[in-house]
């Protein structure tokens, strides 16, 4: 394997992640952090992704590959794969009560994942320069130890809320900002909101 690219890897003065004193309790488990979201929202074509915080900035999630997410007869979607390492890694904000988005995933597919698989996934966050937050995640197959299917590296920026509500469309934007709920949520991601 040709190894990391320099824009995933955390420069020398890079510090160890803090886990937050009001992090979620180990084991316990993440809700969604946006209901429509396709990794860890509740909607019919997505992932459904089941997250929990894990010892020290680390979290782990399972998902079950089903039919409409296939790429070759029988066989997950590259891309589904990814977004599920994205999801697992973003998910780590809520340890870290900052928020952050994928600037770079770079994604290592090393075994073909069946349809029916249940995906285990782990993530943790290895370094924080600034606002840049260094991370990985692996996916096994069937079991918390099972074969490593996939493995990824990211770097995640650290961005204030003022980058969803410049960005996104105006109507989803609208409809978050006048959900109590969802703005419990990006305040419990962000420590100065
Ligand atoms: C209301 C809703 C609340 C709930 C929200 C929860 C959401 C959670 C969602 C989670 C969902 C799951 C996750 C998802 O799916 S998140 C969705 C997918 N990601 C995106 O859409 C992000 C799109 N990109 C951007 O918006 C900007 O490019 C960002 C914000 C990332 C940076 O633009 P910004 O102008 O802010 O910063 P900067 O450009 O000065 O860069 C800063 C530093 O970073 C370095 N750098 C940047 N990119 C790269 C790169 N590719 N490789 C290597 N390095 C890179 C850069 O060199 C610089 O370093 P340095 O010069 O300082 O050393």
């Amino acid at each position: 394997m040709s190894g990391r690219t320099t824009g995933l890897t955390p420069p020398e003065d890079s510090k160890a992640p803090v886990r937050h004193p009001d992090a979620p309790a180990p084991g316990e488990t993440l809700g969604a952090h946006y209901d429509q979201c396709f990794g860890c929202g509740h909607q019919p074509g997505g992932l459904g992704l089941t997250t929990r915080a894990g010892e020290g900035v680390s979290v782990t999630a399972e998902f079950t590959v089903r039919t409409g997410h296939q790429g070759a007869p029988g066989l997950a979607h590259g891309g589904v794969l990814a977004a599920a390492l994205d999801e697992t890694l973003g998910s780590l904000n809520w340890l870290q009560r900052v928020i952050a988005v994928t600037g770079r995933l770079e994604t290592d597919f090393v075994r073909p994942v069946p349809v029916g698989a249940e995906l285990h996934l782990e993530a943790r966050v290895d370094a924080v320069h600034g606002r840049k937050i260094y991370c990985s995640a692996t996916g096994r197959i069937d079991a918390p130890d099972g074969p490593v299917a996939v493995r990824a590296q990211a770097l995640f920026i650290e961005v204030r809320v003022d980058h969803f509500i410049e960005n996104g469309r105006t109507e989803e934007i609208d409809a978050a900002l006048a959900d109590p709920d969802q703005v419990r949520v990006a305040r419990a991601f962000e420590v100065n909101p």
